[in-house]
Protein backbone atom coordinates (compact mmCIF):
# COMPACT_ATOMS: atom_id res chain seq x y z
CA UNK A 1 0.00 0.00 0.00
CA UNK A 2 2.51 2.78 1.04
CA UNK A 3 6.20 2.73 -0.80
CA UNK A 4 9.27 4.68 -0.27
CA UNK A 5 12.17 4.58 -2.57
CA UNK A 6 15.61 6.03 -1.20
CA UNK A 7 13.24 8.79 0.09
CA UNK A 8 15.36 12.06 0.97
CA UNK A 9 13.36 15.46 3.20
CA UNK A 10 15.86 18.34 3.22
CA UNK A 11 14.50 21.35 4.88
CA UNK A 12 14.68 24.86 3.84
CA UNK A 13 17.09 25.13 6.50
CA UNK A 14 19.25 22.31 4.89
CA UNK A 15 18.32 20.21 8.03
CA UNK A 16 18.45 16.63 6.52
CA UNK A 17 15.60 15.14 8.25
CA UNK A 18 15.58 11.88 6.49
CA UNK A 19 17.86 10.34 4.11
CA UNK A 20 17.34 7.57 1.35
CA UNK A 21 15.00 5.75 3.47
CA UNK A 22 13.53 3.00 1.23
CA UNK A 23 10.44 0.70 3.06
CA UNK A 24 7.17 -1.01 2.04
CA UNK A 25 4.17 -1.45 4.39
CA UNK A 26 1.14 -3.45 3.27
CA UNK A 27 -2.48 -2.75 4.09
CA UNK A 28 -3.74 -3.84 7.41
CA UNK A 29 -0.15 -3.36 9.22
CA UNK A 30 0.28 -1.91 12.63
CA UNK A 31 3.66 -0.44 12.50
CA UNK A 32 6.01 1.50 15.64
CA UNK A 33 8.29 4.38 14.58
CA UNK A 34 10.67 5.11 16.84
CA UNK A 35 13.63 6.59 17.67
CA UNK A 36 15.84 9.57 19.02
CA UNK A 37 13.65 12.83 19.12
CA UNK A 38 14.59 14.77 15.27
CA UNK A 39 15.20 11.31 14.38
CA UNK A 40 12.21 11.70 11.11
CA UNK A 41 9.47 10.71 12.33
CA UNK A 42 7.31 13.11 12.39
CA UNK A 43 8.69 13.95 8.84
CA UNK A 44 7.56 10.52 7.97
CA UNK A 45 3.98 11.37 8.36
CA UNK A 46 4.24 14.38 7.09
CA UNK A 47 5.36 13.36 3.81
CA UNK A 48 2.67 10.52 4.08
CA UNK A 49 0.09 13.41 4.48
CA UNK A 50 1.52 15.23 1.91
CA UNK A 51 2.01 18.37 4.57
CA UNK A 52 6.21 18.18 3.16
CA UNK A 53 7.34 17.02 0.48
CA UNK A 54 10.18 14.95 -0.39
CA UNK A 55 13.08 16.52 -1.80
CA UNK A 56 14.25 13.37 -3.13
CA UNK A 57 13.33 9.49 -4.34
CA UNK A 58 9.21 8.25 -5.00
CA UNK A 59 6.95 7.61 -2.29
CA UNK A 60 3.98 5.43 -3.58
CA UNK A 61 0.58 5.64 -1.89
CA UNK A 62 -2.36 3.13 -3.20
CA UNK A 63 0.25 2.75 -6.01
CA UNK A 64 -0.08 6.93 -7.10
CA UNK A 65 2.99 8.67 -6.38
CA UNK A 66 2.75 11.39 -3.96
CA UNK A 67 5.22 13.83 -6.00
CA UNK A 68 2.98 13.80 -8.75
CA UNK A 69 0.38 14.60 -7.10
CA UNK A 70 -1.51 17.75 -8.39
CA UNK A 71 -2.68 20.20 -5.66
CA UNK A 72 -6.27 19.55 -6.44
CA UNK A 73 -6.26 15.73 -5.75
CA UNK A 74 -4.12 16.69 -2.48
CA UNK A 75 -7.52 16.98 -0.44
CA UNK A 76 -8.74 13.64 -1.77
CA UNK A 77 -5.96 11.84 -0.79
CA UNK A 78 -5.75 13.31 2.53
CA UNK A 79 -9.38 11.60 3.69
CA UNK A 80 -7.84 8.18 2.91
CA UNK A 81 -5.64 9.25 6.45
CA UNK A 82 -7.12 9.79 9.95
CA UNK A 83 -4.26 11.74 11.56
CA UNK A 84 -3.80 11.73 15.48
CA UNK A 85 -1.94 13.87 17.35
CA UNK A 86 -0.28 14.25 20.65
CA UNK A 87 -2.03 17.48 21.63
CA UNK A 88 -5.25 16.28 20.35
CA UNK A 89 -5.62 19.52 18.36
CA UNK A 90 -9.54 19.56 19.24
CA UNK A 91 -11.69 22.71 18.16
CA UNK A 92 -12.48 24.24 21.79
CA UNK A 93 -15.07 26.01 20.55
CA UNK A 94 -16.81 23.02 19.06
CA UNK A 95 -18.53 19.81 21.45
CA UNK A 96 -17.31 16.01 21.43
CA UNK A 97 -20.08 15.71 18.54
CA UNK A 98 -19.28 18.67 16.30
CA UNK A 99 -15.42 18.09 16.78
CA UNK A 100 -16.11 14.70 15.28
CA UNK A 101 -18.88 15.79 12.79
CA UNK A 102 -16.56 18.82 11.04
CA UNK A 103 -14.12 16.13 9.80
CA UNK A 104 -17.09 14.86 7.76
CA UNK A 105 -18.08 18.55 7.05
CA UNK A 106 -15.09 19.64 5.45
CA UNK A 107 -15.12 16.94 2.97
CA UNK A 108 -19.17 18.19 1.76
CA UNK A 109 -20.93 15.48 3.60
CA UNK A 110 -24.65 16.03 3.59
CA UNK A 111 -26.14 16.34 6.96
CA UNK A 112 -28.48 13.90 7.21
CA UNK A 113 -24.94 11.22 6.52
CA UNK A 114 -23.03 12.98 9.47
CA UNK A 115 -25.73 12.37 11.77
CA UNK A 116 -25.70 9.00 10.62
CA UNK A 117 -22.01 8.60 10.90
CA UNK A 118 -20.96 10.48 14.17
CA UNK A 119 -22.93 8.18 16.74
CA UNK A 120 -21.26 5.08 15.96
CA UNK A 121 -17.61 6.08 15.91
CA UNK A 122 -18.69 7.80 19.23
CA UNK A 123 -19.88 4.61 20.62
CA UNK A 124 -16.85 3.02 19.36
CA UNK A 125 -14.34 4.87 21.09
CA UNK A 126 -16.85 4.97 24.12
CA UNK A 127 -18.29 8.19 24.34
CA UNK A 128 -21.57 8.60 22.94
CA UNK A 129 -22.88 9.74 26.20
CA UNK A 130 -20.15 12.90 26.57
CA UNK A 131 -21.20 14.00 23.05
CA UNK A 132 -22.07 17.73 23.89
CA UNK A 133 -19.02 18.33 25.79
CA UNK A 134 -16.53 20.73 25.29
CA UNK A 135 -13.10 19.70 24.82
CA UNK A 136 -11.97 21.61 28.16
CA UNK A 137 -14.90 19.06 30.18
CA UNK A 138 -13.68 16.53 28.74
CA UNK A 139 -10.24 14.60 30.11
CA UNK A 140 -6.81 14.01 28.18
CA UNK A 141 -7.77 10.47 27.28
CA UNK A 142 -11.41 11.03 26.34
CA UNK A 143 -10.07 14.05 24.32
CA UNK A 144 -7.76 11.53 22.40
CA UNK A 145 -10.35 9.77 22.15
CA UNK A 146 -12.57 12.38 20.20
CA UNK A 147 -9.28 13.07 18.38
CA UNK A 148 -9.61 9.23 17.58
CA UNK A 149 -13.43 9.29 16.31
CA UNK A 150 -12.29 12.33 14.40
CA UNK A 151 -9.71 10.37 13.05
CA UNK A 152 -11.64 7.05 12.17
CA UNK A 153 -15.47 8.49 10.69
CA UNK A 154 -14.20 9.23 6.98
CA UNK A 155 -13.46 5.43 7.16
CA UNK A 156 -9.49 6.46 6.62
CA UNK A 157 -7.43 3.40 4.86
CA UNK A 158 -4.45 4.39 7.06
CA UNK A 159 -4.37 6.40 10.88
CA UNK A 160 -0.91 7.99 11.14
CA UNK A 161 -0.71 8.83 14.75
CA UNK A 162 2.31 10.92 15.96
CA UNK A 163 2.87 10.17 19.69
CA UNK A 164 -0.64 9.81 20.57
CA UNK A 165 -0.13 8.73 23.72
CA UNK A 166 2.81 11.29 24.82
CA UNK A 167 0.72 13.30 27.02
CA UNK A 168 -1.56 10.54 28.93
CA UNK A 169 -0.91 8.73 32.08
CA UNK A 170 -0.25 4.47 31.52
CA UNK A 171 -3.76 3.49 32.54
CA UNK A 172 -5.28 5.83 30.04
CA UNK A 173 -2.34 5.24 27.23
CA UNK A 174 -3.37 1.67 27.61
CA UNK A 175 -6.81 2.20 26.90
CA UNK A 176 -6.47 3.99 24.00
CA UNK A 177 -3.55 1.14 22.35
CA UNK A 178 -6.97 -1.17 22.82
CA UNK A 179 -8.90 0.89 20.70
CA UNK A 180 -5.64 1.54 18.45
CA UNK A 181 -5.77 -1.96 17.84
CA UNK A 182 -9.82 -2.67 17.52
CA UNK A 183 -9.52 -0.30 14.47
CA UNK A 184 -6.93 -2.29 13.22
CA UNK A 185 -8.61 -5.28 13.94
CA UNK A 186 -11.01 -3.87 11.44
CA UNK A 187 -8.46 -3.70 8.82
CA UNK A 188 -7.20 -0.18 9.04
CA UNK A 189 -3.29 0.35 8.52
CA UNK A 190 -1.94 2.17 11.26
CA UNK A 191 1.52 4.02 11.97
CA UNK A 192 2.13 5.18 15.67
CA UNK A 193 5.20 7.32 16.58
CA UNK A 194 5.88 6.67 20.30
CA UNK A 195 8.58 7.23 22.77
CA UNK A 196 6.81 4.39 25.20
CA UNK A 197 8.45 1.15 25.59
CA UNK A 198 6.28 -0.35 27.66
CA UNK A 199 3.49 -0.28 24.87
CA UNK A 200 5.92 -1.39 22.39
CA UNK A 201 8.03 -3.79 24.29
CA UNK A 202 4.18 -5.70 25.08
CA UNK A 203 2.53 -5.27 21.83
CA UNK A 204 5.34 -6.57 19.63
CA UNK A 205 3.87 -5.55 16.70
CA UNK A 206 6.07 -4.32 13.90
CA UNK A 207 8.63 -1.74 14.25
CA UNK A 208 10.76 0.64 12.53
CA UNK A 209 13.59 2.30 14.43
CA UNK A 210 14.93 5.44 12.97
CA UNK A 211 18.43 7.07 13.75
CA UNK A 212 19.56 10.27 12.14
CA UNK A 213 16.73 10.15 9.13
CA UNK A 214 17.58 6.91 8.68
CA UNK A 215 16.29 2.99 8.97
CA UNK A 216 18.33 1.63 12.10
CA UNK A 217 16.01 -1.39 12.39
CA UNK A 218 12.95 -2.93 10.80
CA UNK A 219 11.62 -5.41 13.01
CA UNK A 220 8.35 -8.17 12.62
CA UNK A 221 7.23 -8.71 16.40
CA UNK A 222 10.06 -5.98 17.49
CA UNK A 223 10.75 -4.09 20.37
CA UNK A 224 11.72 -0.51 21.45
CA UNK A 225 15.51 -1.48 21.68
CA UNK A 226 18.17 1.03 22.99
CA UNK A 227 18.06 2.84 20.07
CA UNK A 228 15.97 5.80 22.13
CA UNK A 229 16.34 7.87 25.70
CA UNK A 230 13.42 10.22 26.55
CA UNK A 231 12.42 12.97 24.18
N1 LIG B 1 9.73 22.41 9.38
C1 LIG B 1 11.01 22.15 9.65
N2 LIG B 1 11.98 22.97 9.25
C2 LIG B 1 13.27 22.69 9.52
N3 LIG B 1 13.71 21.59 10.16
C3 LIG B 1 12.77 20.73 10.58
C4 LIG B 1 11.39 20.96 10.35
N4 LIG B 1 10.69 19.91 10.89
C5 LIG B 1 11.61 19.09 11.42
N5 LIG B 1 12.87 19.57 11.24
C6 LIG B 1 14.12 18.92 11.65
O1 LIG B 1 14.16 17.65 11.02
C7 LIG B 1 14.68 16.65 11.90
C8 LIG B 1 13.67 15.54 12.07
O2 LIG B 1 12.54 16.07 12.78
P1 LIG B 1 11.21 15.22 13.08
O3 LIG B 1 10.21 16.20 13.64
O4 LIG B 1 10.84 14.44 11.89
O5 LIG B 1 11.74 14.24 14.23
P2 LIG B 1 10.98 13.26 15.21
O6 LIG B 1 11.68 11.95 15.14
O7 LIG B 1 9.53 13.27 14.90
O8 LIG B 1 11.22 13.93 16.63
P3 LIG B 1 10.31 13.94 17.97
O9 LIG B 1 10.39 12.57 18.57
O10 LIG B 1 10.99 14.99 18.83
O11 LIG B 1 8.92 14.37 17.58
C9 LIG B 1 15.05 17.39 13.18
O12 LIG B 1 16.42 17.73 13.10
C10 LIG B 1 14.20 18.64 13.13
O13 LIG B 1 14.81 19.72 13.82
Amino acid sequence: MIHFYNVTKVYPNHVKAISDITLHISKGEFIFLVGPSGAGKSTICKLLFCEEAASGGQIIFRGKSLSRMKRREVPYHRRTIGMVFQDFRLLPQKTAWENVAFALEVTGAPRRDIKRLVPPVLELVGLLHKADAFPAQLSGGEQQRIGIARAIVNNPLLILADEPTGNLDPDTSWDLMKLFQDINNRGTTIIMSTHDKQIVDTLRKRVIALANGKIARDEERGEYGLCDSAP
